[in-house]
């Protein structure tokens, strides 16, 4: 690998995530680096396919789990492998830290049955840096209730947030060279600069 680093993106639907992805891209971008900005569930074409079942059709949990990690596979050999090899930066919104918050943590799925998919699908791949935007539930719920029609995770009751961001905030605790965790309840000029810090500090 020759120099580029994987960036994730995390956080519960509505924490702020999506707002900042470009904005970290352009700082990457001023700084000459060459940036692949790309997402999960999806990022290829056949990812795409898998997105619009697993966002809208009712399945198995552990259907849902392992069409993730299908999805997740295609993308490393299709798109993140190939641009890390290159030396890209990539910049992903959401990877494998989703799996274990949303189906481990919301849903309650064994997570070492996630272990072992990880270390099926990606033994060796890990982020470089995972930025964790973090809210309480009631400050997420009103941003999505402000902005959009909501898909089948972001209909999902209080309980199930309170979990999956248990479960991200219990990661970033376990993986604390990797993680920064934003207070994303700032306002978007603070969680800017506080990006801006992190991006200049890589
Ligand atoms: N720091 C912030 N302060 C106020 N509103 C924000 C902030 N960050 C994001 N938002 C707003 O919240 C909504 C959801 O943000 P979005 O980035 O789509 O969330 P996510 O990708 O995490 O689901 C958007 O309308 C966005 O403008
Ligand atoms: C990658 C991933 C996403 N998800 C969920 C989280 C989100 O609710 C949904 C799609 O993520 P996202 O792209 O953040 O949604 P949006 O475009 O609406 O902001 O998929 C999982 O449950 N497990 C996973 O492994």
């Amino acid at each position: 690998m020759a120099g580029g680093k994987f960036i994730t993106f995390e956080g519960i639907d509505g924490a702020g995530k999506s707002s900042h992805i470009d904005f970290v891209a352009s700082l990457l971008r001023r700084a000459g680096r060459t940036v692949v900005h790309t997402r999960e569930p999806g990022g290829t074409p056949l990812g795409e396919k898998l997105r619009e079942l697993v966002l809208h059709e009712k399945m198995h949990l552990e259907t849902e789990a392992l069409l993730m990690f299908a999805s997740r596979r295609e993308h490393i050999a299709q798109v993140i492998g190939p641009a890390l090899e290159r030396g890209d930066w990539v910049i992903s919104d959401r990877f494998t830290d989703a799996t274990f918050a949303y189906q481990g943590g919301g849903r309650h799925l064994d997570l070492k049955k996630l272990e072992a998919l990880e270390q099926w699908v990606h033994p060796k791949l890990q982020p470089d840096l995972t930025l964790l935007f973090d809210v309480p539930l009631e400050v997420a719920r009103a941003r999505l209730d402000a902005t959009r029609t909501l898909d089948r995770f972001e209909q999902e009751k209080a309980d199930f947030f309170a979990a999956t961001r248990n479960e991200y905030l219990r990661r970033a605790d376990q993986f604390p060279n990797r993680f920064r965790v934003i207070d994303s309840t700032r306002s978007m000029e603070q969680v800017q600069q506080q990006l801006q810090e992190i991006v200049a500090n890589l």
